[in-house]
Parts: C-alpha cells; structure tokens; sequence
C-alpha cells in the first residue's frame, strides 16, 4: 500500500488546537472519508524537548488499535516540518462543549456515560496504559453519540511492551521523577506530590468528570493553578444540595487522596467494585445500549 502523505487529504477546518498540536477535519480524497489529522511541528516539538510525548502517543494510539472508546490512529506521515495523526473524526464533538450548552445532565445520560467511560478505563488497564490527563475535552462524540477518548500524548505505559525496555524501570520505581502534570482541575493529589503514575491516577479523573457531569462545573474551582492544587490536597469541594445521594457516594468513592483507597484501585482489567455500585443498579455491562439523546437536566 502506498504511504499516504498530505496530497491525498483536502484540509478544512480547524477543529482543535493544542500547545504542540493542532487538529484539522480532512477528507481522503479517494474515500472522501472523513478524518482528524493532528499536525505537529517538527521544529516546535524539538525545542521543547517533547519528542518523547509524541512517540509515546504513537506508541499507545498503536497499541490501542481499533478499541472500542477510543479514537484510532489510520495512519502517519510527515513532511520535512510537520508530522501527521490521522485519526478518527468525532463528528459530535467533545463532551465539555457538551455539557457547557446543557448545563448539567439527566441521570440515566451520565449513567450510561459513567459506564462507557468505565468500560474505556478498564480497556486502558488491561493493556497497561495510565492516560493521566483524562478529561471532558478528551472524551469525544462519534455520530452516534457514542464516546471516543483521545489525546494520549501525556499517557505511561505501565506494562513493557514484549522485548521493550518498561517506562517504570526507567522511572526507577516510580520515584518522583515524572515531571509531567495534567490539566489543574483533574489532576490527583499522588501526581502534585510523590509523582507516583498508577491506574488510580485516572480513576480521580473520573471521580471529578462525574461531578461535572451531574453539577456542570468541576469539583476544585479557583482563581488559580495554584488555588486549584490547595484544593486538591486539601480535599476541599462540596455537592449542592440537589444531587443525588447514590452518585454523590460513588463520586466520594472515587475522589479519595489516597491511591490505593480509591473505589478500583487494586483491582485489574474488571472494575468490579465499580462495577457492583449501586448508581450502577440498572446497567447491563455486556450490552450498554444505546447512547441517551443528552438533554438538558
Ligand atoms: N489532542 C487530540 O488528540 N485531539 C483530537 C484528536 C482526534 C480528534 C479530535 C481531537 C477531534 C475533535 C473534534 C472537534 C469537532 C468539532 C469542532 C467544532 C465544530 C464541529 C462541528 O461543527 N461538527 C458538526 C456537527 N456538530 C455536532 C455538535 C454540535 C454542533 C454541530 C466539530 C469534532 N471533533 C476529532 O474529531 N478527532
């Protein structure tokens, strides 16, 4: 198969931007299939030193293949400046534009939300993979409302990879060396203390997705990065009043300062504890239906 390059996309829109990417809707000019080509500058990316992010994104988008929640990479290319992802298009959008024009959502939409973003987490710990900056703008829509997570340019990869030297090993043992923060308002409190990279990580940003969810904005709010970290350590956030009491204790659950103590942590491939909550009563994991029509609460 030939190696496809730009001259086989018409370029449009821009439809997402980031501080070493930006993302544009193209249209394969053979399929006139729709996709999502990230494009990275080659120049931008060395002299921030963030050559390693890139590859490990290429490295997990691989790994991932074609699973079900999650965008996939088709192909890569590159020209003598950019670099080229060309993944799935998610012609919904992304989940914080979402709940910023519905406010907040009906119970049974952030249910069936709650367990598809359940059933993604699982597939990412069963290959090994802590996506660490897991967030509403990270979650996209398909065409049939169904979610796609992306942006794995900030993940680990727990498990080595057959033959290839483990991330941990050259972290040492999970010392505090990983530098990396996520987005303020999802980031554990293990990552702005001992740095420690594990699946719990994730499982907190859940936590804090969940309440934005059912709340419309997320749980540590404050004027400033900093301001947002103090809240953080400080488990310092509180539910209005109208809030149902099963999610509330599922979110309480999930949003614990210790790693290990979070609803999940120990356990691998199958959240069962997750799982087996209550707000989880009326779902069946084998077959999620169809995504609700998300209306306004
Ligand atoms: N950092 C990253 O990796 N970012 C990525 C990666 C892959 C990717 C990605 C981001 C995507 C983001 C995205 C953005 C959009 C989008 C943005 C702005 C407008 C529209 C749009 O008009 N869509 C048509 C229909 N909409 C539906 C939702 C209500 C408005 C109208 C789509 C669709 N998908 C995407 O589709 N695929």
């Amino acid at each position: 198969v030939k190696k496809r390059s730009q001259d086989d996309y018409v370029f449009g829109k821009v439809i997402g931007e980031g501080s070493f990417s930006t993302v544009y809707l193209a249209k394969d000019i053979h399929t006139n299939k729709e996709f999502a080509i990230k494009v990275l500058e080659k120049r931008h990316i060395i002299k921030e030193n963030k050559m390693e992010y890139v590859m490990r994104e290429k490295k997990v988008l691989q790994i991932l293949g074609n699973s079900t929640y999650f965008v996939r990479l088709y192909c890569t290319f590159q020209d003598g400046e950019r670099l080229y992802f060309v993944l799935t298009y998610a012609k919904n959008g992304d989940f914080l534009t979402f709940l910023n024009k519905t406010s907040s959502l009906m119970l049974d939409c952030v249910r069936h939300y709650a367990a598809e973003i359940v059933l993604a987490l699982e597939t990412l710990n069963t290959k090994g993979i802590v996506h660490r900056d897991l967030k509403p703008e990270n979650i996209l829509l398909d065409e049939n409302w169904h979610i796609l997570i992306t942006d794995f340019g900030s993940a680990k990869i727990l498990i080595p990879v057959e033959g290839e030297k483990n991330e941990s090993d050259e972290e040492g043992s999970q010392k505090r060396r990983n530098s990396f923060v996520g987005t303020a308002q999802y980031v554990s409190p293990e990552i702005l203390t001992d740095g420690k990279v594990s699946f719990a990580s994730d499982l907190w940003a859940f936590g804090c997705i969940l309440y934005q969810m059912v709340v419309g904005l997320p749980p540590f709010r404050a004027g400033s990065e900093y301001l947002i970290f103090q809240k953080i350590l400080k488990l310092e956030y509180e539910f209005p009043t109208d809030i149902d009491t099963t999610i509330q204790d599922l979110i309480k659950n999930l949003l614990i300062l210790t790693p290990e103590k979070r609803l999940g942590a120990n356990e691998s491939k199958i959240y069962t504890s997750i799982r087996q909550h209550p707000f989880f009563r009326d779902t069946n994991w084998n077959n999620l239906g169809p995504a609700p029509k998300i209306l306004p609460s």
